[in-house]
């Protein structure tokens, strides 16, 4: 077993029944057989079923599978705007959805905040056909709240909202009705290693892609109405990651089990834990200002002693994460996600204390 806990924003901490379940999947033989026969779909529908269920999605939203959220921009991009996108951007991951939709020769509009800060406007440029909103800025730690985008959905009843939860999920409960589109991937809250993506869309999302194409190629394999085809029978065009989608459906039924609300009434309290030490720390300072905006699930505070304080940590077994892009070396962050058990939370708040 290995001996240090990742407090890593992502990857991260693998969740605490992942071996189990990876030498289940040996056992039962899931990486060699068909990826067409009758246990591997009956393996897709379990994974849907149980995703339904701990995300709270409902009836009319699909989940297929891609390899990555940087794949669920392109792929959103390629099949749900024509022309133009407007995408809230406060941290380098909301940001790279928008650079992704300008490399797609899109006219996109971008709503800009500095980093970590809150946006000015909430209002969307008129021609946009798909508005690109972050739950969680990895990066920095910036949460959109659900009143806001509640707010966007009002404002924008007939555009397309896309919400990324690629480090919200599923620890933050979301409304997914007031969304049409979403996507995470497995190595962060889920506790898997990388190299699976979920995208889950609407039947909005269908009608736009199929408009689409009457005039522009949506891609091969992965374009929306291909996915759909396949994914009716609990299939996928590909032959897919089926280890991960087997072990995915497993931990997502481990959570079910443990209790959702139970997790996620975890998840705040570890967080309130995590922001008291940040502010009874004389090195310490939140990021983000704005007490509504702060990620409950990727704690950032800033610092001039990013480095000393994550050597005191890892000589303890204990890894957190640095800052992102340009905060590296005046920020750390630190993951709390479902694996993250609350006891281990209280050890990082107890020995932040004896950081002097
Ligand atoms: N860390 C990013 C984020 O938090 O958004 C991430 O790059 C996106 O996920 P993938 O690397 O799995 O595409
Ligand atoms: O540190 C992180 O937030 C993840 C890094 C990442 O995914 C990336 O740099 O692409």
């Amino acid at each position: 077993m290995p001996n240090k806990i990742y407090f890593t924003p992502g990857p991260a901490q693998l969740f605490y029944t992942f071996e189990e379940h990876l030498k289940k999947a040996l056992f039962l033989d899931i990486p060699s057989i068909s990826h067409r026969s009758k246990t591997f779909i009956k393996v897709v529908e379990e994974t849907n079923e149980a995703l339904k269920e701990l995300l709270e999605l409902p009836n009319g939203y699909d989940i297929f599978f891609l390899n990555s959220a940087n794949e669920a921009w392109d792929r959103i991009i390629q099949n749900l705007v024509i022309n133009t996108s407007h995408h809230f951007a406060n941290g380098s991951f909301s940001k790279k959805f928008y650079d992704f939709a300008i490399d797609h020769n899109k006219k996109s509009a971008i709503t800009e905040s500095s980093a970590g800060n809150p946006f000015q406007s909430m209002k969307v440029s008129e021609e946009a056909e798909l508005i690109g909103i972050t739950k969680n800025e990895t990066s920095v730690g910036y949460t959109f709240t659900e009143d806001e985008i509640a707010q966007l959905r009002k404002e924008n009843p007939d555009k397309l909202i896309a919400l990324d939860i690629v480090s919200a999920s599923p620890s933050l409960p979301v409304d997914f009705s007031q969304v049409d589109t979403a996507y995470f991937s497995v190595q962060k809250g889920f506790g898997m290693p990388p190299g699976l993506g979920i995208w889950i869309t609407n039947e909005k999302c269908l009608e736009k892609a199929e408009e689409k194409a009457k005039t522009t190629s949506l891609g091969s394999y992965r374009a929306l109405p291909n996915l759909k085809k396949f994914g009716a029978k609990n299939q996928t065009p590909e032959t897919p990651n089926m280890l991960f989608i087997y072990i995915l459906g497993k931990i997502a039924q481990d959570i079910i089990k443990a209790g959702a609300t139970r997790m996620r009434n975890d998840t705040t309290y570890k967080a309130t834990l995590l922001n008291q030490a940040i502010e009874n720390h004389p090195l310490l300072d939140h990021f983000v200002s704005s007490q509504k905006h702060r990620s409950k699930t990727t704690v950032v505070a800033k610092t001039s002693e990013t480095e000393k304080i994550l050597k005191f940590f890892e000589s303890r077994g204990l890894v957190l994460g640095t800052g992102y892009g340009s905060f590296k070396e005046n920020h750390i962050r630190i993951a709390n996600f479902p694996t993250h058990s609350k006891e281990s939370v209280e050890m990082v708040c107890d020995l932040m204390k004896k950081i002097e």
